[in-house]
């Protein structure tokens, strides 16, 4: 295969245009990009458009290593991306290991190959509306918080989503004008997947009883959600430059705000000071340290290590985060 212009198919030039918006609106991609390949329809179709309207464009392919000819599926999404003018085109074996499920394991693992091989680029990846969609309906089925039905954003640095307005039938239809049959990973057929079902059942059928444009609109819902919750986080972190006292935070200054304010700012803080995987519960739990203090023990957050947990407590009008042995202190651990 050889570089050649690209064809002028309507499919193709939509997903230029897209990827040509987000270019301009970012300034972080002025020296190129890397482009997270898995050779799937649409990072295929976005790759083939970041040549032409993002500079030099770095392929980058994890090998998950999950699968018989996962290196063959690899390296041929590899070459495409050489032949489709790349200036590099880098496969990134891993091993998935770690908590939480194949399908999680896999993403963090994946996430952390392209952020360790990207060297200080913006990656963008090939997300759509469709995918923006499921994202949304699974969170409102699930009943998570605002954050998750926000939905994903254009660019969280260094991630950049330039198909986000996208439908996945104009990135299978640029693949076909491009020429290029696509990569079909069997697991995005097997129904064994929730995510599968939602696509393939659940969105489908919703369209039929509602007449269609399902997809756009919970996109838009996602996208008032995002403005909504921009401002709220603003006004956490000026309440958390209100209320930090070094490592700890005054109860004082945090007891009279709004409390969707006031978790917000505690989030942060507590991610900052080492929590991981925090839930609502927990989040909540922490919050009525300060909104409905009644003396009780400190509550217990991810992030420990063997034999010690995180915990955040209060004392004499402050938070604190520190470890507590297994063995002493708190009653009110989550
Ligand atoms: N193995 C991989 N290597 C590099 N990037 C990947 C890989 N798998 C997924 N990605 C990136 O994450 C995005 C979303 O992942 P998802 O699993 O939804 O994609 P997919 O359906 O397998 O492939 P595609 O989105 O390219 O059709 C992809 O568009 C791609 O940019």
């Amino acid at each position: 295969m050889t570089v050649g212009p690209l064809p002028e198919g309507p499919a193709l030039l939509e997903v230029r245009h897209a990827v040509r918006r987000w270019v301009r609106a970012h300034d972080d991609a002025d020296a190129g990009v890397a482009v997270a390949l898995s050779g799937g329809a649409d990072s295929l179709a976005l790759t083939a458009a970041a040549v032409v309207e993002a500079g030099p464009v770095h392929a980058l392919v994890v090998d998950h290593r999950l699968q018989v000819g996962s290196g063959d599926v690899a390296a041929r999404a590899a070459e495409r991306a050489r032949a489709l003018g790349c200036a590099s085109a880098q496969v990134l074996p891993v091993t998935v290991e770690g908590q939480g499920g194949l399908e999680a394991a896999a993403r963090r693992t994946r996430y952390e190959a392209l952020d360790a091989a990207r060297a200080d680029r913006p990656v963008l990846l090939g997300h759509t509306l469709d995918d923006q969609a499921e994202t949304v309906l699974l969170g409102l089925a699930r009943g998570s918080g605002p954050r998750s039905l926000a939905g994903m954003r254009a660019y969280d640095a260094p991630w950049g989503r330039p198909l986000l307005g996208v439908r996945r039938t104009v990135t299978e239809r640029a693949c076909t004008e491009l020429g290029l049959p696509p990569y079909r990973d069997p697991h995005n057929l097997s129904p064994e997947f929730t995510r599968v079902r939602l696509r393939t059942e659940a969105l489908p059928l919703l369209e039929q009883i509602l007449g269609g444009g399902v997809a756009e609109a919970l996109t838009r819902t996602a996208a008032q959600l995002r403005e909504d919750g921009d401002v709220l986080d603003e006004l956490a972190v000026e309440l958390l430059t209100c209320a930090s006292t070094g490592d700890e935070l005054d109860v004082a200054a945090l007891v009279d705000a709004p409390p969707a304010v006031r978790r917000r700012a505690l989030r942060a803080w507590l991610l900052r000071r080492g929590a991981r995987g925090l839930t609502d519960r927990q989040l909540r739990a922490a919050d009525d340290l300060v909104g409905s203090w009644r003396g009780q023990g400190g509550v217990a957050l991810g992030g420990g290590r063997e034999g010690v947990r995180l915990v955040v407590s209060r004392r004499r009008g402050r938070l604190s985060v520190g470890f507590v042995g297994e063995q002493s202190g708190s009653n009110n651990c989550r």
